[in-house]
């Protein structure tokens, strides 16, 4: 599911009127009748729906619905915002529509005369501004917004919430909050920034017939279970236990033992063949009874952290390093000339993306696929760029990124996004907000670990491991536990159940 700014969609919308041959006017048709036939399970007979239409072709889609729906024999009730004259286009050919199948506009006098029909209203369908929108909502639709938001009737909103932006790096705005959105054909940037995404309420897509193109700005998708399920690799009867990787652990100090512990056996739940803890024997005496499965190299330590010396990784096929390592000075040296030694897929978390802050340079030197897995927090770290900045623009903030330093990007939130060194991007769809909490992380690396030993492309496999770390969660809250009690811990024995689906 290819996720698009306005440019793009309005680029794909040309291309399908120009090259596919399809008029614009039975797009519109498509998208209206193709919401109301989403709406159905939602409404019925008895209900009164209001349709408020705005003066661009999101408004058309309104028309569309509205005719849809009496022709259906439903209560419909339209209220136009703009003056007729605004009305141009596919869309005052579907006011004509309307018209002439007796429908009636109502057309906007003052604030006073929406608040009477909104109370009157179960239903309100939103159609007064799509991805036309530029600069700050004016009025009157700016108090429309506002009335819409005060009142009890349910709310749905024609491809994106009125007054809400399709594009990141938009922070003052006013928009609708839906209940439901039903979005045209592909989903817009915005559903997926922290930002936005509440605005949207439960959200579908709904198919119109668009051309299928590869845009030029790369691609952005949004992560699923299905591709999940086309491109986890499936293990064979044939397989022994290093056919499915040997991966290796760094991690852990005398404070926090439990961190790597989580890896551990997040990564032997998710598939790995073999996993080996490389830790301080302090660590190891603490966590080694929990970890049965899992084999222990031995690193020196001083004051329960480690300390520079050689390691030997010739007989992994990747490793994962940073998770409870603390931040001492040598532990930070011991981490940068690993990183820079090792010719192996390395995944780098937590402390460790501490500790090569200052050596990003050699990183994109390395040939094998580095991976940084950094939460906001330590992204702004990384970058020098603030949390807020980086949360106004994850997209671009994250590209810039991986393609600067040659890395492959997870950075984590409600929607994980998944860079490669080119640019292309993968977003994460499961997860709530149970996971925010102490050894999310260390479970994801885990996984991750365990996912990019496997044959498939590195994005897909970091996206499918991010993808069964969410759904972990997603299913233990839709089952015996909440987002309040949920632990790192119940997502790793979790994974059972998301693997046996998939
Ligand atoms: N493939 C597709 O793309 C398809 C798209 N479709 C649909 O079309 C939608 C996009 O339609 P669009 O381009 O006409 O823009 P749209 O969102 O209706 O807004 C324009 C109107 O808003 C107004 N306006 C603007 N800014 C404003 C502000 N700050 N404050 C107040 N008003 C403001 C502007 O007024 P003006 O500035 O001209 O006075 C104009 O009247 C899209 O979301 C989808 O629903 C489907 O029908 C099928 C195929
Ligand atoms: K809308």
């Amino acid at each position: 599911m290819q996720i698009v700014t306005a440019k793009e969609m309005y680029e794909i919308d040309r291309l399908t009127i120009e090259k596919g041959g399809v008029d614009g006017k039975l797009l519109m048709e498509n998208a209206g009748r193709s919401i109301v036939n989403h709406m159905l399970p939602i409404i019925d007979r008895t209900k009164s729906i209001l349709v408020l239409v705005g003066g661009g072709n999101n408004g058309g889609d309104g028309f569309v619905i509205a005719r849809t729906l009496l022709t259906d024999g439903y209560d419909v009730l339209v209220v136009q915002l703009v003056p007729d004259y605004k009305i141009k286009g596919e869309a005052a050919y579907h006011k004509q529509l309307w018209l002439n199948f007796g429908g009636i506009v109502h057309v906007f006098q003052d604030t006073s005369m929406i608040r009477r029909y909104l109370l009157d209203a179960d239903i309100v369908v939103d159609a007064m501004l799509g991805i036309g929108i530029s600069g700050e909502v004016r009025q009157p639709l700016k108090d429309v917004i506002g009335l819409v938001n005060q009142v009890e009737a349910l709310t749905i909103s024609v491809d994106i919430p009125s007054g809400l932006p399709a594009d990141e790096g938009e922070s003052h705005f006013e928009a609708v909050v839906a209940d439901y959105t039903f979005i045209v054909e592909h989903p817009k940037m915005s559903l997926f920034l922290e930002s936005c995404s509440p605005f949207y309420g439960k959200w579908e897509v709904v198919k119109i017939g668009l051309f299928h193109s590869n845009l030029s700005s790369g691609s952005r998708i949004a992560w699923r279970e299905r591709d999940v399920k086309r491109t986890l690799p499936k293990r064979s009867r044939n397989s022994h236990k290093g056919t499915h990787g040997r991966g290796l652990v760094i991690g852990g100090s005398s404070t926090m033992p439990g961190s790597i512990a989580m890896t551990l056996k997040a990564a032997l739940r998710s598939g790995a063949g073999l996993i080996t803890g490389g830790t301080i024997n302090e660590v190891f005496s603490s966590i080694a009874s929990h970890c049965v499965e899992a084999t222990y190299l031995p690193l020196l330590g001083k004051a329960g952290a480690m300390t520079t010396q050689p390691v030997d990784v010739s007989m992994y096929n990747a490793i994962a390093i940073g998770m409870g390592m603390g931040r001492n000075e040598e532990t930070a040296a011991f981490t940068r000339q690993l990183v820079k030694d090792v010719t192996k897929p390395i995944l780098i978390d937590a402390d460790g993306l501490h500790h090569i802050k200052d050596d990003l340079a050699s990183i994109s030197q390395r040939k094998q696929p580095t991976i940084l897995t950094p939460h906001p927090g330590e992204m702004a770290m990384l970058t020098g760029i603030s949390v807020r900045e980086i949360l106004l623009h994850p997209f671009e903030v994250s590209k810039q990124f991986a393609y600067e330093h040659n890395v492959y990007l997870v950075l984590k939130g409600p929607h994980t996004i998944i860079t490669d060194p080119n640019g292309n991007q993968l977003v994460n769809t499961t997860g709530n907000q149970g996971l925010a909490k102490g050894g999310s992380g260390d479970v994801l690396s885990g996984v991750l670990l365990a996912m990019i030993m496997q044959e498939q492309s590195m994005i897909e496999a970091l996206a499918n491991g991010c993808f069964i770390h969410g759904k972990s969660a997603d299913l233990l809250i839709s089952s015996h536990r909440s987002t309040e009690d949920l632990l790192a811990t119940d997502v790793i024995d979790g994974l059972a159940s998301v693997f046996r689906t998939l």
